[in-house]
């Protein structure tokens, strides 16, 4: 049985074209729990176009106790964009790609245990970060993924194989670019294949970038990918999976609570799966635990 049903009315934000995912029963399936649970609901389907004002709109007039993401990492940054600094919780249902944000939440992958979070879970307050100004509620990068990410946003298809595809493809070519790091704890300046800038711990693709970051202790990690010869690839991606990224000797980690980024040759920068354009100088600021997730409940110890 449940532990509680602390939300009444519920909007659900889906993105019908996530992951190559049919969502198709989607609505049936959110109907059915509802019904089950006496919760009263309304469904926001993304059109990819002025989702954010629409959305933001939706939830003055509506006025749910939890907003619900069905998407990939783009649509839980557009929900979460919407209810940032405000109690409202924000709810995932994992369905794009990578879902990098709710895998390091702990939240269930299938579609039926994600909507049991809605009547048992544990809400936490997380840290966020901010780029120029631009929030960042997962992972942000220059260089390299950046690229990638751009690449994918074109394809015809959506999806990991072609994601991998095109990694492949651009990694065959890539040089690295020079940047310039200075946190309030040290600073870094040489070349990098990229630079990966977040709180959490890993990409939607398993990649760990950054293993020991905790979400919600007040300091970011900035996740440095330096030159390295094309021979040592795979010994890289080992350590990448494996959790072990220390233990190469190109990557660098630096934790901080404040920095600047000199992007010198103004290379792609991502944040959360959308390219964005940042410029040369990038000022990095946690804003802590400004978003209340539904996570969980954590098991008795
Ligand atoms: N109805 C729609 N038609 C076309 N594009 C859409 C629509 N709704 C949203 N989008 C676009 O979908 C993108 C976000 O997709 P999202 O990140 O949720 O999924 P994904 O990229 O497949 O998964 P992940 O980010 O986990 O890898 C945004 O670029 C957004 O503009």
């Amino acid at each position: 049985m449940p532990k509680n049903i602390s939300f009444q009315k519920i909007l659900f934000v889906i993105n019908p074209i996530s992951g190559d995912v049919d969502k198709s029963d989607l609505g049936t399936v959110i109907s059915e729990y509802c019904h089950q649970y006496h919760l009263k609901y309304k469904i926001y389907k993304t059109t990819g176009e002025g989702d954010f004002a629409k959305l933001k709109q939706l939830i003055k007039t509506y006025d749910p106790d939890a907003v619900f993401a069905a998407g990939g990492d783009g649509t839980v940054s557009l929900a979460a964009r919407a209810v940032n600094h405000t109690s409202l919780p924000l709810g995932i249902i994992p369905l794009g790609s990578g879902n990098g944000l709710s895998k390091d939440l702990g939240i269930p992958q299938t579609i039926e245990e994600a909507l049991a979070l809605i009547t048992n879970h544990t809400i936490k307050g997380i840290d966020t970060l901010e780029l120029n100004g631009h929030p960042c509620f997962h992972i942000s990068d220059l260089g390299f993924n950046a690229l990638v990410v751009a690449r994918y946003s074109e394809a015809e298809s959506r999806g990991p194989q072609t994601y991998a595809l095109i990694a492949l493809q651009e990694y065959l070519n890539y040089e690295c670019h020079k940047y310039r790091v200075e946190t309030d704890q040290e600073t870094f300046e040489g070349d990098a294949f990229m630079l990966t800038i977040t709180n959490s711990n890993a990409f939607g693709s398993n990649v760990k970038i950054n293993p020991n970051g905790i979400i919600d202790d007040g300091i970011f990690e900035i996740c440095l990918i330096e030159s390295f010869p094309k021979m040592a690839a795979f010994k890289l991606m080992y350590n990448l999976y494996t959790e072990t990224p220390e233990d190469s000797e190109y990557t660098r980690i630096l934790p901080c609570k404040t920095a600047t980024i000199y992007n010198y040759t103004d290379t792609l920068a991502q944040i959360d799966g959308e390219v964005v354009e940042l410029g040369r100088k990038i000022e990095v600021k946690l804003l802590p635990k400004s978003l209340r997730v539904v996570v969980p409940t954590e098991p008795l110890t």
